[in-house]
């Protein structure tokens, strides 16, 4: 059958032409509602999108015959992976195609902040020749503050130091050796907001950079700071920020993405100092050639071949070694979550060991998914292509071990972080030789199914905890659905690993904190 692709949002024509090309039937239908796009989306096989188009759950769900959907850019934070991911729909970007596109957007709104050129264009278009009003500020010898040094930020980096700046990073993934590559200077976020005349975002969206610029942070920032967000909106309190423009603790902020989009009001419009652009971040034609071309490649080698190029939810794999492998990986994800969830930025290293009748099989892809797990917890754009460059940048030792003999389990992955405190170990086996559980965390022998929204919690090993934990839960409407224990020894440190129906919140997670005798509670999603 010829595989149907329809592209939703507005694309370079090249990559509707390769599509055909290629002998697959596309239709380019752009600005439908979500309801008219589910009454359509039923007829294809793929979806080429931008950010415009919504891939939710509910679309999801009407999209019987999708395969593949493949972003042309690199957030995809507009598509439920997971919803895509239990579907069996691939879900792939082209993560490199409009870097430096975004990069020199982000630049070229430094610039209109240093010289308020918005402002001074109308002004003068106006007919009022305002002269003396605009009065701006050098970039050679400031400080720029980079929070978030990967593709994006590292290429801001380089164009910044061409026009004399300093450059400092905040991000916990940057390792000496990649700053000092990038002839940037590592430091924590207080000392970057310490230290910045310019801030510019370039991480992803994700629960640990959501309001990294919140009010807080906004106050400790240098007076008269200028910022800029080419990245994604929510990192950025834009109540605060309108706040600080008014106090002038900032002199200015350049956003091109909002928390809302599109965003037709805020209350930042008409705010002095506040320059904006529609998300134009990748919007040049070099940047738009470029990912109408990768995508329209990787979707039609992925519907025609089964090749598999930059997915975010499936790794690379030949047609033969695919049904063995594909629970190992998914067990191998799984443990690589875990230790991202738990650990942070302490990871410095991983070994992954095979056991069993694990050793008898390839093991780049199992490295590959757990590399995919850990890393994924930071960075929107890892997939098992890219898991292995990403931690070899960032000075991650990954070290493969083998061990044929068998141990307690017939197969069994054990992954060991290294971190400052020393080595952490989460082993993993297959029920079945399809089921994926967890055997061992941390020492502590727990026997759990990773999946949906947990809570990881050490507490002291006492009566009376698990009522109380019950309670809580309870209290803030949380209902539990599974609840694996186990413990290093009687009245010594416990362990739970709850699964529950809901996410968690952090107002939740404080009041576990709260209970007598909790030492832990980290909210994981599997
Ligand atoms: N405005 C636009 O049109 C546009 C265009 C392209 C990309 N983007 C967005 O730009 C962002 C960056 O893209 P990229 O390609 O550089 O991604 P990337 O994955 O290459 O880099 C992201 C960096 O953020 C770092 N990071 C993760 N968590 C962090 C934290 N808590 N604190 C500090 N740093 C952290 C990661 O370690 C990584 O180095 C993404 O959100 C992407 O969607 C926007
Ligand atoms: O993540 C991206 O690639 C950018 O946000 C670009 O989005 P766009 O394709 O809608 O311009």
């Amino acid at each position: 059958m010829t595989p149907r692709v329809l592209i939703s949002d507005k694309m370079d024509p090249r990559a509707a032409a390769i599509f055909r090309e290629r002998g697959i039937e596309v239709d380019e239908i752009t600005g439908k509602t979500p309801d008219e796009l589910a009454a359509i989306i039923g007829d294809y096989h793929g979806l080429a999108i931008r950010s415009s188009t919504k891939a939710t759950a509910r679309l999801l769900d009407h999209a019987t015959n999708l395969k593949v959907i493949g972003r042309a850019g690199i957030g995809v934070d507009n598509v439920d992976i997971p919803a895509a991911t239990a579907r069996g729909i691939v879900v792939m970007n082209t993560p490199f195609g409009n870097s430096i596109t975004t990069a020199e957007h982000a630049i070229a709104l430094m610039f209109a902040l240093a010289r308020q050129l918005p402002e001074a264009d109308a002004s003068t278009q106006a007919g009022k020749w305002e002269k003396n009003r605009f009065m701006g500020v050098e970039l050679t010898a400031k400080t720029l503050g980079l929070i978030g040094a990967g593709n994006i930020g590292s290429i801001v980096a380089s164009r910044a130091l061409g026009l004399k700046m300093k450059v400092v990073a905040f991000d916990p993934f940057l390792s000496p050796e990649r700053a000092l590559e990038l002839g940037i200077e590592k430091v924590e976020l207080d000392e970057l907001l310490k230290r910045a005349d310019f801030i510019t975002l370039h991480t992803p969206l994700t629960d640990q950079t959501r309001g990294i610029l919140s009010r807080e942070a906004l106050a400790r920032t240098k007076k008269g700071v200028r910022i800029i967000n080419c990245a994604r909106g929510g990192l950025i309190d834009e109540a605060a920020l309108k706040d600080a423009l008014d106090s002038g603790q900032v002199a200015g902020a350049a956003l091109d993405v909002f928390e809302t989009e599109p965003a037709t009001a805020s209350p930042l419009f008409g705010t002095p100092g506040f320059i904006s652009t529609p998300h134009l971040g990748a919007s040049t034609t070099e940047a738009q050639v470029n990912v109408a071309i990768q995508v329209a490649e990787q979707m039609s080698d992925f519907l025609l071949l089964g090749g598999v190029t930059n997915a975010i939810n499936m790794p690379s794999l030949s047609a033969e070694e695919a049904p063995r492998l594909k629970p190992y990986m998914a067990l191998a994800e799984k443990l690589g979550k875990l230790l991202g969830q738990v650990l942070g930025d302490q990871v410095r290293g991983v070994s992954i060991e095979v056991e069993g009748a694990a050793a008898a099989l390839n093991q780049k892809p199992i490295t590959g998914a757990v590399l995919a797990g850990l890393m994924g917890t930071y960075s929107q754009t890892v997939n098992m292509v890219n898991a292995p460059i990403l931690a070899k940048e960032r000075g991650l030792d990954v070290k493969e071990v083998r061990h044929e003999r068998e141990g307690d389990y017939h197969t069994l992955v054990r992954v060991t972080a290294s971190t400052p405190t020393g080595d952490r170990c989460v082993a993993g086996t297959l029920f079945g030789n399809s089921a994926p559980r967890l055997v061992d965390i941390f020492g502590v022998a727990v026997e759990a199914d990773l999946a949906g929204h947990m809570l990881y919690i050490v507490n002291n090993d006492a009566p009376g905890f698990i009522g109380s934990l019950g309670t809580a839960l309870g209290e803030a409407g949380i209902n539990i659905a599974t609840f694996n224990l186990g413990r290093r020894a009687a009245g010594g440190e416990a362990v739970a690993l709850v699964a529950v129906d809901d996410p968690v919140t952090p107002e939740v997670v404080a009041r576990l904190c709260a209970l007598e005798g909790v030492r832990e509670v980290v909210p994981l999603s599997f």
